[in-house]
């Protein structure tokens, strides 16, 4: 693991906000075009987390045909946005919007096409603005061996992050969202 992900002296446990959703409880999707979440996305993932005990959350997602780099295989790429969805959920319990700065993966074995990955992802530190987590995602169920594993450093940002920088096509049609969960979610957590 790099420096740049080792948290600093200073750095601090992170605290589980009061009104996160309690263990067991389904996250949702934070919008319906995301390619990690969204439902809206024919190709994508599809992954689905809820809220563990502490700043932690678990999640599966199922390889499909739509998700292969080698013949019968998960490209790289998906895995690492399926363990990316996933630590990106845990703003949610700490109820800051964040993005990712740095993901660090290490892809241990090859996941088939028809695989559910099961991932699991907790933060381990909070300094500032800066959010550090960690995450695996096993097959064969959730204390299967490893597949694939993260860290990672998500950066706190305002709701302007996503104004300033993504269209407004897709902007105004978010916050317009009738969803009211998925819109808290995107952008109403820390305004
Ligand atoms: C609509 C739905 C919404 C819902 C939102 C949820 C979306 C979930 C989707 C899954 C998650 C994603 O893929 S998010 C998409 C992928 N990520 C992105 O697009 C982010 C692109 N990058 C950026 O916009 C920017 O670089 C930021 C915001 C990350 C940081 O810029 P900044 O705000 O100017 O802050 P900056 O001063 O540079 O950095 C703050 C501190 O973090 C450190 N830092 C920053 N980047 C790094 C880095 N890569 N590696 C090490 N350290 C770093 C700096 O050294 C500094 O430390 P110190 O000096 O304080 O010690």
């Amino acid at each position: 693991m790099t420096t740049a992900l080792t948290p600093p002296a200073g750095a601090r446990p992170p605290v589980r906000h009061p009104d996160a959703p309690a263990p067991g409880e389904p996250l949702g999707s934070h919008y319906e075009h995301c390619f990690g979440c969204g439902g809206g996305q024919p190709h994508g993932l599809h992954l689905e987390a809820r809220a563990e005990e502490g700043v932690a959350v678990t999640a599966e997602f199922t390889v499909t045909a739509d998700h292969q780099g080698a013949p019968g295989l998960a490209h790289g790429g998906v895995l690492a946005t399926a363990l990316d969805e996933t630590l990106g959920s845990l703003g949610w319990l700490l109820r800051v919007i964040a993005v990712t700065g740095r993901l660090e993966t290490d892809f241990v074995r090859p996941v088939p096409v028809g695989t559910a990955l099961h991932l699991s992802a907790e933060v381990t530190a909070v300094h500032g603005r800066k959010i550090y987590a960690t995450a695996t995602g096993r097959t064969g169920g959730p204390d299967g061996p490893v597949a694939v594993r993260a860290d990672a450093l998500f950066i706190e940002v305002k709701v302007d992050h996503f104004i300033d920088n993504g269209r407004p096509k897709e902007i105004q049609a978010a916050m317009a969202d009738p969803d009211t969960q998925r819109r808290a979610r995107a952008f109403e957590v820390n305004p």
